[in-house]
């Protein structure tokens, strides 16, 4: 696992996002107009052209494997690639989750590339979404807390379009947390899951360090 350091300030983070949040909201424009496009076929295999020039230049200097996720000294997380809030990454809507202890919070706009059976969320994308907002509930004091297992129930068809999420921690017993989440369209419930999320045992730092005390902890912004 990538839980690197990095060594940065407050300011450079909103400077960083200030320039790859625009980049990542055109990809995700460039993703809803391939799928919706109905231009001709020669006008779709010249916009093949320029996307491949971009990823070109793009590639000229790249980073090896994923994007992981930094944490600066004041543990300020950047889980910039990351699949459902991910700010660097297109194929995220991205959430924009609110949290508070043991809360966790959101609305999203889910549109076409969103899509399983026709016009409504593809199932594995609302567990994607539930489990990151699981995943944010349990860590509201700072413990890391992965997911051992996620049960999803799909209540009724989620159509595409503006939807919550919410997400609260039910009850914690030793380094096991059970968490109770929600999507919910204008007439309420469609998906519902229960997660038990676990703080692995002994989880130190790749510095080698535990964990500070939770108060000094941030873990993402
Ligand atoms: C610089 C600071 C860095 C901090 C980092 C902070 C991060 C948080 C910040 C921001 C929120 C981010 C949010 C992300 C959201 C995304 C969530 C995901 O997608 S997570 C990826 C998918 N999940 C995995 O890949 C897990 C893979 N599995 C494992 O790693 C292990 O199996 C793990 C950790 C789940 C358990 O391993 P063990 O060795 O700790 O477990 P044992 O000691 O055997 O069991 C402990 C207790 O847990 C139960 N348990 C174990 N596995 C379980 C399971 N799979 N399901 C249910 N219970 C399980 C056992 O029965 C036991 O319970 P009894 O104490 O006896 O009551």
């Amino acid at each position: 696992m990538d839980f690197r350091i990095e060594d940065i300030t407050e300011e450079e983070i909103d400077r960083r996002l200030s320039v790859v949040e625009p980049l990542t909201d055109s990809v995700r424009q460039l993703v809803d107009a391939v799928i919706r496009s109905e231009v001709s076929d020669e006008r779709l295999a010249a916009a093949k052209e320029k996307v491949d020039a971009i990823v070109a230049d793009l590639r000229e200097q790249q980073r090896p494997g994923s994007f992981g996720t930094p944490y600066t000294k004041e543990f300020i997380g950047m889980p910039w690639g990351n699949a459902a809030v991910g700010a660097r990454n297109a194929v995220a809507p991205p959430l924009r989750i609110q949290r508070s202890p043991g809360l966790a919070e959101c609305e999203m706009v889910l549109g076409a590339a969103y899509e399983g059976p026709g016009g409504c969320v593809h199932g594995g994308v609302a567990a994607l979404l539930l489990d990151q907002l699981v995943g944010e509930a349990a860590s509201t004091d700072g413990l890391p807390s992965f997911t051992g297992t996620l049960t999803v129930k799909y209540l009724r068809p989620t159509l595409l379009g503006p939807l919550s999420a919410r997400a609260e921690v039910t009850r914690r017993e030793g380094r096991k947390t059970f968490v109770h989440a929600t999507m919910s369209d204008a007439d309420g419930v469609t998906v519902e899951a229960d997660a038990i999320m676990i703080c692995p045992k002994d989880f130190v730092l790749p510095t080698g360090d535990a964990l500070p005390p939770a108060a000094d902890r941030r873990l993402d912004r």
